[in-house]
């Protein structure tokens, strides 16, 4: 393929995706309408119903589609709730062609018009360029374009550049429940002929900028849970006479972490890898607007006050985040209670080379010797129901040469190369695993708000973002193919 009729062909595949974006937005529409919440548990059959809408929709574009059951898991009160099925699909088989699998999730977070949100949370809305819905940044839109840019090759009836293979889960915002023994299971068969593995789970590190991300953190997530009898109390009964639990509680997770953001576990600082002086220089060389950053988050100070302090927080150091206290009253009102039970929740974000192993045992420790002192007559128990592994890439790889090129393709300027301070517990699974090159490489916008109140993806990035995958399977044809002649050269040489 030369080089003036390739971009002919991208010519030809851009103004199919410009010419089609209602259909694709209809897409995204109908897949945000969807409440897959895989958080709480009453809403797991809305998961399960979204795999089948992603499982048509890939058969629609031609694939085989493999649902694979996961069986079912064991809430903490002990119910029994069924596990989403993974979805396997397979497209195309030409030996020639390098052969990518696409990993996504059409799982979302809580969400409820009450929390805050402009409009519905589930009906997808336009304003201002921006399609507000949960799920549309995070990560039902990422998951559709790079459904979208194959559909764009199907509907031209173009030679398909690339193998496709595609991994959809619905429990990535609950932990990749399962996901893990599915890899391993399938290593040496789904996996075996898979080149690259790309994940479009993440967001840039600008509004504008793209980027493409080498790194991410892990998580470990923590309950703590106080309870001092089988039966909630009147204050006016008992209060004054017994160890609170939520007092217990409270002093717990006040000892986690200071006011500098600094975490006061003993020993968790030792493991995280030394910043090195070549890594430091990188990170001053990093554009990034730290206003901007504030803006979006919407508050009105950062811990830190420079950019590479910043970025030297939310990428390479352990955070430790308090998240809720369940049993707690929290409704509007008044309610005199003393709970009999709380479970307080808190995770701590991992960098290389932290141990999870050993990151419990700290906090484990930490917690019981916090809690001795108090000399509470409660029951504690400490628990890390979750542990995902941080991942880093090498920069080297092709996958991160052909991503680029695709961007400076559509978007005109070169990637800014990131690391993430959030969780994609799959890319460490699918390194360690199957040993395959992995990206990240994502669509979205640092102000996408993930995660929070009015999440959204703009127009423009949905639309390039289809665009940019669709580059991405040309240029990492082109560039696999040209990687292969050549050490098959250099063997016969
Ligand atoms: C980055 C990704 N879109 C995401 O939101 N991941 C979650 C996954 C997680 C981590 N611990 C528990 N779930 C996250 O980073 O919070
Ligand atoms: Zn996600
Ligand atoms: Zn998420």
């Amino acid at each position: 393929m030369s080089s003036s009729s390739s971009s002919e062909l991208e010519l030809e595949i851009f103004q199919y995706i410009d010419g089609h974006q209602s259909d694709f937005i209809k897409d995204l529409k109908e897949w945000v309408a969807v409440q897959s919440d895989s958080v709480q548990p009453d809403l797991r059959k809305e998961v399960i119903r979204m795999m089948v809408l992603a499982a048509d929709r890939l058969a629609a574009l031609g694939a085989t589609v493999n649902s694979v059951n996961l069986g079912s898991h064991q809430l903490p009160n002990g119910q029994d709730l069924p596990l989403p099925p993974v979805i396997l699909g397979e497209l195309g088989k030409d030996p020639q062609n390098p052969t990518v699998c696409f990993y996504g999730h059409v799982d979302v977070q809580p969400a409820k018009k009450e929390d805050g949100w402009k409009t519905d949370p589930y009906t997808l809305t336009e304003i201002d360029g921006n399609l507000y819905g949960r799920g549309a940044t995070d990560n039902k839109g990422p998951v559709l374009a790079w459904i979208n840019a194959v559909e764009t090759f199907r509907a031209l009836k173009l030679a398909m550049p690339v193998n496709f293979k595609f991994v959809i889960e619905g429990m990535e915002e609950a932990g990749s429940l399962g996901l893990e023994k599915l890899l391993e299971e399938e290593n040496q068969c789904f996996f075996s002929d898979v080149d690259y593995v790309v994940i479009s789970d993440n967001l840039w590190l600008s509004n504008k900028k793209p980027a493409l991300t080498y790194g991410s953190r892990g998580n470990a997530c923590f309950f703590v849970e106080v309870e001092c009898g089988g039966k909630d109390l009147h204050s006016g009964t008992f209060g004054g006479i017994i160890h609170e639990p939520l007092t217990d509680l409270i002093a717990l997770l006040d000892s986690l972490v200071d006011p500098t953001g600094h975490i006061q576990i003993p020993g968790i600082y030792d493991s995280v890898a030394a910043l090195t002086e070549e890594e430091r220089k990188l990170y001053e060389s990093i554009e990034f607007d730290l206003e901007e950053h504030k803006k979006n988050s919407g508050v009105k100070k950062f811990l830190y006050g420079t950019k590479e302090e910043i970025l030297l927080h939310l990428w390479r150091y352990p955070s430790l985040s308090i998240h809720g206290i369940e049993g707690a009253f929290h409704e509007p009102g008044i309610k005199t209670v003393i709970p009999a039970k709380v479970i307080g929740k808190f995770s701590i974000r991992q960098v290389p080379h932290m141990d999870l192993s050993v990151v419990k045992q700290q906090v484990v420790e930490h917690l019981e010797g916090v809690f001795s002192r108090r000399n509470s007559p409660n029951k504690l128990k400490v628990s890390m129901p979750l542990g995902a592994k941080p991942w880093l890439a090498d920069v080297n790889d092709p996958l991160y040469k052909a991503a680029r090129r695709a961007i400076k393709k559509v978007f005109g300027e070169d990637p800014d190369f990131i690391r993430d301070g959030s969780t994609v517990p799959v890319a460490r699974m699918f390194q360690t695993i199957t040993q395959k090159s992995v990206i990240m490489f994502p669509i979205g916008a640092a102000d996408d708000g993930e995660h929070s109140q009015n999440e959204k993806i703009s127009r423009h990035n949905y639309i390039e973002g289809t665009k940019v995958f669709a580059a991405f399977f040309l240029e990492i044809s082109k560039l696999h193919r040209h990687l292969h002649e050549t050490s098959n050269m250099e063997i016969k040489n």
